[in-house]
């Protein structure tokens, strides 16, 4: 009886560093090298011309169950993860009710378990509801089945200092993270929704200034530093930020910072169709910022690429650009969109890319089964991408319940091929592959 979890790939380019077979047994790696052999019945896929990395970990994924499972459930924002090389997503607390206590992070976790196609993590509030003003159980959410090692308020920034400060020193007890989003609520209300420049005043839209995420990074960086604890610093947008978290990680502060596909591609400028798919927190910024987050990224400073999947029905998003909801799709986009703007251009390499996507991310949320090296003895994990592969998006293309994709109708060069968890493809010859729900 053949297992489903062995499996023969032929001809991969590992991390574009040279060509190997690699052979799978049980969901791992059992060997690599070169024309090795299985028995007929295991699968097989021809790799020839693909690059083998390790399957990507995101490290900010909003999946909206539960709540608005018409917008997107644990199981078809799993699909979609897949389809984008995903192996592993960290699904954030913003659902309705908030993954504010143990019962609730257990609950996204067993959810989670039972979607065959991505491992889904919790990610556990830093206060309760969201609300910023009493922290949420986070040694109960640490101590639960969920094992939860990250912590974000993500939505709304934890402004109140106090508070930042004393989660800060609560999850340093069990080497857990806390992940900002950095608002300031003042120098940017819920309203603010252009990147404040030249257009906000042309375009007429509230403005959103660089300050306002700055001031909070600069902050958290001193608070994270007096508390001897780690600090992750979501979508960062700005030139400026780049620079306080180089500084910071000069100093020895355990901060980590993360960039979106959308931030290091598209600018302000495309606030001028003032169509709200462009609407996103924070905003797309000027071109000189995506230029400083491209060099983040290319030397480190970034440690991690995060997709900020985003999932809006048509009913938020079908306003006027003030009033729709903010955010936009982003797991089966993101690998093309970094193959396109950095590794094409020679600022990245598939190295490169395994660390950002990969080994960083699985490392930042204590993932000890992702972000490991295609290597024996390791976790059969894997994505297979073509570099060369030219994609026009379709939006109507996807696992996603959602159609708030920016990248609808442009053109990317590099897709996903396939993606393998656990030695079973998940994704293969563009189709998500029929798994059933496990018991
Ligand atoms: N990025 C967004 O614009 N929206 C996110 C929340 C967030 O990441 O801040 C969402 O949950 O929709
Ligand atoms: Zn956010
Ligand atoms: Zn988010």
């Amino acid at each position: 009886m053949s297992n489903d979890s062995n499996l023969l790939i032929t001809g991969a380019d590992i991390l574009g560093e040279g060509r190997a077979d690699i052979l799978v047994r049980d969901g791992v790696v059992s060997e690599i090298g070169t024309g090795l052999s299985a028995p007929d019945d295991v699968r097989r896929i021809d790799a020839d011309g693909l690059v083998a990395l390790p399957g990507f970990v995101d490290p900010h994924t909003h999946l909206r169950e539960p709540g608005r499972e018409d917008t997107e459930t644990i199981a078809s924002g799993a699909r979609a993860a897949a389809v984008g090389g995903y192996t592993a997503v960290m699904a954030m607390a913003n659902t309705t009710p908030v993954t504010d206590t143990a019962t609730a992070a257990e609950w996204i976790h067993d959810k989670g378990r039972r979607a065959p196609h991505v491992d889904v993590f919790p990610v556990g509030a830093v206060t309760k509801g969201l609300a910023g003003e009493e922290l949420a159980e986070l040694g109960l959410m640490h101590r639960s089945r969920a094992r939860v090692s990250m912590f974000s308020d993500d939505g709304k920034c934890v402004h109140d200092p106090v508070l930042m400060r004393r989660a800060l020193e609560y999850v340093s007890a069990f080497g857990g993270v806390v992940a900002q989003h950095a608002q300031d609520p003042r120098l940017a209300p819920h309203t603010a929704c252009c990147h404040e420049g030249p257009y906000s005043g042309l375009l007429g839209l509230p403005a959103w200034p660089a300050a306002a995420e700055e001031s909070i990074i600069a902050r958290d960086i001193m608070l994270a530093k007096a508390a001897r604890s780690r600090l992750h610093v979501c979508h960062v947008s700005t030139a400026g930020s780049v620079e306080l978290i180089r500084w910071g990680k000069s100093q020895g502060v355990e901060v980590t910072a993360e960039a979106t596909p959308h931030h290091l591609a598209l600018t302000v400028e495309l606030l001028e169709s003032y169509d709200s798919v462009y609407k996103v927190n924070p905003p797309l910024r000027a071109m000189e910022d995506v230029e400083a987050l491209r060099a983040g990224v290319a030397d480190g400073t970034i440690d991690v690429i995060g997709t900020d999947h985003a999932p809006h029905g048509l009913h938020d998003k079908q306003h006027d650009f003030e009033i729709a909801t903010f955010g936009m799709l982003g797991l089966e986009t993101a690998l093309s969109v970094v193959s396109t703007h950095l590794v094409a251009p020679g600022r990245m390499t598939w190295r490169d890319v395994a660390e950002s996507m990969s080994v960083r991310p699985a490392k930042l949320a204590g993932l000890a089964g992702h972000g490991r090296p295609v290597a024996a003895g390791e976790p059969a994990n894997i994505a297979l991408v073509d570099p060369a592969a030219t994609v026009v998006i379709d939006r109507e293309q996807t696992e996603s319940l959602s159609r708030n994709n920016p990248w609808h109708g442009r053109e990317l060069t590099g897709r996903v091929v396939a993606t393998v968890l656990r030695g079973r493809p998940t994704y293969l010859e563009g189709r998500v592959t029929d798994l059933a729900e496990e018991a």
